[in-house]
């Protein structure tokens, strides 16, 4: 693993930082491989990205865009990181609809549906069910408690080694998640985190050691590089 960590002055040097970094890691990917796999994180954090993504001019046909994680509500519910996404990014670039690939929870039935997008992720990926597909891309949130995709301290998800998608548990509730293993397959793994209210976690994060359990962004540690973006309220007791 090669680890990166950048503060930069502000949230929109944060988005700025990020913007370049991605249109150059989807460049890559498309001049290397083809196609871009790149997996989405929800919250509030990236959704500048996402307006600043809407705006590139790109090989929208060349990326195959999926989810690190999903609340369990419908497509069009105001929590969807899916809707989040479309609205400030997808709808508006020509993307064809068959690579847009989200996880699917208007079911119900999270267990069934978190089975459904290993599956889908085979069949794009073309790879048996029982290995992980490698995503040249997966960007990731970070919340105060440090959880990030929908791993959250102390859950089952977090143990689970055998299988790419899971069912998150977040206060009672499910949600869709990748897993550990699934993302540290990846090339390139971005976290970006904004805010004062990030430092406890972050500090726990960074330490020589802390309970992963307790600490589940602590897990990542891809075999490609990892990437912590910082803007300066999140990053600044790391400076020190
Ligand atoms: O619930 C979630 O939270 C994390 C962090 O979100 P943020 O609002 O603090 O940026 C996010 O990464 C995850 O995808 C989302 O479902």
């Amino acid at each position: 693993m090669e680890k990166f960590v950048e503060i930069l002055a502000d949230k929109q040097a944060l988005i700025e930082r990020t913007l370049t970094l991605v249109v150059e890691k989807i460049e890559a990917a498309i001049g290397t491989r083809g196609r871009c796999t790149i997996a989405l994180a929800g919250g509030s954090t990236p959704k500048p990205l996402y307006e600043a993504l809407s705006t590139q001019a790109l090989p929208w046909d060349k990326l195959e865009v999926f989810w690190g994680d999903e609340r369990y509500v419908p497509p069009n519910h105001p929590d969807s990181n899916q809707l989040m996404a479309r609205k400030a990014w997808l709808d508006h670039v020509p993307i064809p609809d068959a690579n847009i690939h989200p996880m699917p929870t208007d079911g119900n039935d999270p267990d069934s549906d978190a089975k459904k997008y290993h599956s889908e992720l085979g069949k794009v990926f073309q790879v048996p069910e029982s290995e992980f597909p490698v995503f040249d891309l997966i960007l990731l949130g970070m919340g105060d408690d440090g959880h990030t995709a929908s791993l959250f301290p102390q859950t089952e998800a977090l143990k689970v080694r055998d299988r790419s998608i899971t069912v998150g548990n977040k206060d009672g509730q499910p949600r869709i998640t990748f897993t550990v293993p699934l993302i540290n397959q990846a090339r390139c793994v971005m976290f970006l985190v904004s805010g004062a209210s990030k430092q406890p976690a972050l500090a726990q994060i960074f330490a020589a050691s802390a309970e992963e359990l307790d600490y589940p962004s602590r897990l990542i540690q891809p075999q490609g590089e990892l990437w912590w973006l910082l803007d300066a309220a999140a990053g600044e007791k790391l400076k020190r």
